[in-house]
């Protein structure tokens, strides 16, 4: 599957699309890391389709996206000037991380920018929720003054289940315990206790002894649908649901299902199976309308600080990627991030992984008697990758060369 060569080298312009409204701070971050190389930023505040993106993608370098859009293995396919996709978030389900790795294109995102802000959201709703808040202040704003006190609760001595112990899931237990709350977890990996968090032997037992549930797992096979009839059927009566994750991990029928009967007493959900494109597109849920049920538009990590630090975040690494080929950070790529050396060019070398490309390579180098200053190969899944740095005046030669070996994906030249 040899790919044309990418249109650019780094000295060229490099033409950047960032969807879903990226902060400007990744504009300023592309900005500052010029040194001498310009970007075309083009910005779109919504999602594209499969269609559009394929549409919108001839000639882009750097692909800036969210949670919506959907980099499948068809647009891939079809985007061969592309060089690297940045997650200005954290989940990367939103992208086909196999295909993009067969292709030679590196995936990054911010692996926790954002977290605090999710944790943050996770408190406010735990409270919101034993206290009715969203009911109260809907009448309220209804002109209903309903002053009540029955079955609402401190959230003091409660027990909240983290469902998933990771970046936000601990931070969340340590804010839980900031406000007097039993923290227990689960998680399929050994975690470190934060505080007085304790970890729990499986899910069922976390349901089983949790007041309030929240989840923080990644969008993966095993955690589709995670949360059903049966595993709501395990938590306690008057117990809690959160879902800050992903949408698919909560089957939506069953969770509508255990708070019509009561077996649930509310709900925060910022996630959902299907979700807008954009912020001028209807919206309709089977969740819409129940008493004590939190309904948010994925705004788990929509806060001014934690969009400005993605930005920062996710252009630098894409900038390092496009000037240097360096792939610290990258979720589908194996990670080399080696220091320019003075006075040479810089090919970045995609290959099938195979054995001999190796040999392949330096025989090229060798038959034009050049020098070869660094050299690192490192490989993940499907591919190689290849840095090497040698004499400027065969760069483009030896780049050339190595294009047309069998192994070859992807060669350019940084410099
Ligand atoms: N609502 C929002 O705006 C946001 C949502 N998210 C979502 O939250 C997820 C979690 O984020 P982080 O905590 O930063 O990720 P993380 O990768 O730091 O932690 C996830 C944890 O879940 C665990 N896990 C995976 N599969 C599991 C399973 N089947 N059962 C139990 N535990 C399992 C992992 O071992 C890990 O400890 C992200 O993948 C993303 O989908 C993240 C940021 C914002
Ligand atoms: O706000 C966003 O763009 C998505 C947040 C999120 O779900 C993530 O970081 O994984």
């Amino acid at each position: 599957m040899t790919m044309p060569a990418p249109a650019a080298q780094t000295r060229d312009t490099i033409q950047i699309l960032l969807l879903e409204n990226i902060h400007p701070s990744a504009t300023e971050t592309f900005n500052a890391f010029g040194e001498g190389r310009t970007y075309a930023i083009t910005r779109k505040s919504g999602a594209l389709k499969e269609d559009e993106l394929i549409a919108a993608l001839p000639g882009v370098q750097l692909l800036g996206i969210r949670s919506k859009t959907r980099v499948t293995a068809r647009v891939l396919e079809n985007a061969h000037d592309l060089l690297s996709v940045g997650c200005f978030c954290i989940g990367t389900n939103q992208v086909d991380l196999v295909a993009a790795n067969a292709r030679g294109v590196p995936v990054f995102n911010a692996p926790f920018s954002n977290t605090r802000s999710v944790a943050e959201l996770m408190i406010s709703e735990i409270i919101a929720l034993a206290r009715q808040l969203g009911d109260r202040s809907r009448e309220v704003h209804d002109g209903v003054w309903k002053k009540v006190a029955a079955q609402c609760y401190e959230v003091r001595g409660k027990v909240l289940g983290i469902v998933g112990y990771g970046h936000i899931g601990r931070q969340l237990g340590v804010l839980a315990e900031a406000v007097g709350m039993r923290v227990f977890y689960h998680d399929i990996a050994a975690r470190l206790p934060m505080g007085n968090n304790r970890s729990v032997p499986s899910l069922a037992t976390l349901l089983a002894e949790s007041d309030f549930v929240s989840l923080h797992v990644p969008e993966t096979p095993e955690t589709r649908k995670m949360i059903g009839a049966a595993e709501l059927a395990k938590m306690r009566k008057g117990a809690y649901l959160l879902n800050a994750s992903r949408g698919t991990v909560v089957d939506i029928p069953a969770l509508v299902a255990a708070l019509k009967d009561g077996h649930l007493a509310g709900a925060a959900i910022d996630v959902y199976p299907e979700e807008p494109e954009s912020n001028t597109d209807k919206f309709k849920t089977e969740l819409q309308n129940l008493p004590n049920v939190l309904l948010t538009p994925h705004i788990g990590g929509s806060t001014e600080e934690a969009q400005e630090a993605i930005g920062r975040e996710v252009a630098a690494v894409l900038s390092k990627f496009a000037a240097m080929g360096a792939t610290t950070g990258s979720v589908n790529f194996p990670q080399v991030e080696l220091p320019p050396v003075k006075g040479t060019h810089r090919i970045l070398n995609v290959h099938r992984n195979e054995p001999g490309v190796l040999r392949d390579v330096n025989r090229v180098v060798a038959d034009l008697n050049a020098n070869i200053d660094t050299q690192f190969l490192a490989t993940e899944g499907a591919i190689g990758y290849l840095i090497m740095d040698l004499e400027q005046d065969v760069s483009a030669e030896v780049s050339r060369r190595i294009q047309a070996l069998p192994s070859n994906i992807r060669t350019r030249v940084v410099y």
